[in-house]
């Protein structure tokens, strides 16, 4: 039942010398040596939703900051309940929000509101269920413990108790925390800045009438909508002609960016722009990855500022398993994250092909039958085709050396992007 992780195919790796493709594995170990987390920065901790705490947080109140009523009723000296009923007279009521401090002494009460400060003098809070709900004289009907019903200052939080560790991912129940405990800023990884580019003479905007030979831009929006996915921020989506200045256009992409992903251009035509704008340099590395699909891929660091550049194939799927594989787990380490997604095993229902000496990486199906994750083929292996790519949930990894996936055989396999585990 094991499967190798995900790439990390042994006999790719031992063919590399014959083939020239170079396994997954070692693109992206590359691609992630490359890359270093944003440095840290202060942040408001209401912003910080989806950021990398990059120094711990410590309470900077008490809380309670002070001692308040956890039920609408009366404040009380327990002992006065000594016998029941027992009629008391009502001071006045203290609402949440009441700022002033109320004492009172042993024989009357004051009503109080969930929230409100517990008068000085109190010692317990009698619900007002258990009463007849006056307002000058109230009627008591059962006897409460003292402490009842009363949050005391300080005992679920102190000044200065540790709140949330570093490198946390900061969610809302932390952020709640946080905020309620007095902090307002925090010390964070910046959520990276994405800007995206497509190239291809053929391409038109969404919307826009299609002469012959012309397609749907779809790169754009998809590879932006991955990237809203990851958490990223997309500061730009644009789209260059082939014969457009491509390296000057990713240098200013670059100056407020952290990181650029192209599509297209990138492998063996008589037109390749991104290719083309960096033959010759060794700022960019253009190599073919034992996969399928997605074997063309360049990466390197651009600008002055060495921003990574991706420079992803335009077959659409195969932007999209190149942006799962390589940016992705780039743009976590880039924002302090751990670079790894879960893997999920599943049998296969109903084999396929597989080409020899690449990882596939098959669109396809999910089920939970029996207990178990089951998986079948969402239409067909190649990178153009978008109808099964739209009812796939998941990338199934079939290993270079099989060049068929059997029935019953267990693969290892990965959620697309939002994509929900099936239950049975
Ligand atoms: N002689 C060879 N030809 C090809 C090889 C090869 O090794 N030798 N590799 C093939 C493989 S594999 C892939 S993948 C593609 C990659 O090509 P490019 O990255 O250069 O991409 P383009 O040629 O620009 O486009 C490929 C395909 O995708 C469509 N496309 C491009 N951009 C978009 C976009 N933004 N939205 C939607 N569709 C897009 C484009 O129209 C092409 O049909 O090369 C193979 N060829
Ligand atoms: O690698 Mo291409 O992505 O096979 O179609």
């Amino acid at each position: 039942m094991a499967s190798p992780a995900p790439g990390s195919s042994s006999r790719a790796s031992d063919e590399r010398g014959g083939s020239g493709l170079v396994p997954l594995e070692e693109h992206r170990a590359a691609i992630l040596r490359a890359v270093r987390p944003l440095p840290a920065r202060e942040v408001a901790a209401v912003d910080a939703l989806g950021l990398v705490l990059a120094e711990p947080v410590a309470s900077r109140l008490d809380l309670p900051s002070f001692t308040n009523s956890a039920m609408d009723g009366y404040a009380v000296v327990a002992a006065d309940l000594a016998e029941v009923p027992a009629s008391l007279p009502v001071r006045g009521d203290i609402r949440a929000g009441a700022t002033g401090e109320q004492r009172m002494a042993a024989g009357e009460c004051w009503r109080i509101m969930t929230g409100a400060p517990v008068p000085a003098g109190a010692d317990a809070i009698v619900p007002v269920e258990l009463t007849d709900g006056g307002t000058t004289q109230v009627q008591v009907r059962e006897q409460v413990e003292p402490g009842n019903a009363v949050r005391h200052q300080g005992e679920d939080l102190r000044v200065g108790d540790p709140l949330v560790p570093a490198g946390s991912l900061l969610l809302a129940h932390h952020l709640s925390a946080i905020v309620a405990a007095g902090v307002e800023t925090v010390q964070a990884v910046p959520r990276p800045r994405l800007a995206v580019l497509t190239t291809g003479d053929e391409l038109v905007p969404p919307g826009q009438p299609l002469a012959p030979g012309q397609i749907v831009d779809s790169n754009g929006p998809m590879l932006r909508a991955l990237a809203l996915c990851a958490d990223v921020e997309v500061v730009a989506v644009e789209h260059v002609r082939d014969d457009d200045d491509l390296g000057a256009v990713v240098d200013r992409l670059a100056e407020s960016a952290d990181a650029v992903v192209t599509s297209g251009g990138v492998s063996a035509g008589a037109y390749e722009p991104v290719k083309d704008a960096y033959a010759g340099g060794d700022a960019v590395r253009f190599v073919s990855v034992a996969m399928q699909p997605g074997k063309p891929q360049g990466f390197g660091l651009v600008g002055g500022r060495g921003v990574p550049l991706f420079a992803l194939p335009g077959n659409p799927v195969s932007s999209l398993v190149s942006f799962q594989e390589f940016v992705l787990p780039a743009l976590r380490k880039l924002a302090g994250r751990s670079p790894e997604l879960p893997v999920l095993h599943a049998r296969v229902v109903d084999g396929w092909r597989s080409p020899a000496g690449r990882l596939q990486l098959a669109r396809v199906r999910l089920a939970r039958r029996d207990g178990e994750l089951q998986v079948s083929a969402s239409g067909g292996a190649g990178s153009h085709i978008l109808g099964g790519l739209a009812s796939a949930q998941a990338i199934a990894y079939v290993p270079a050396e099989q060049t068929r996936v059997e029935p019953g055989e267990v693969l290892a396999v990965r959620m697309l992007p939002g994509e929900i585990v099936p239950d049975e």
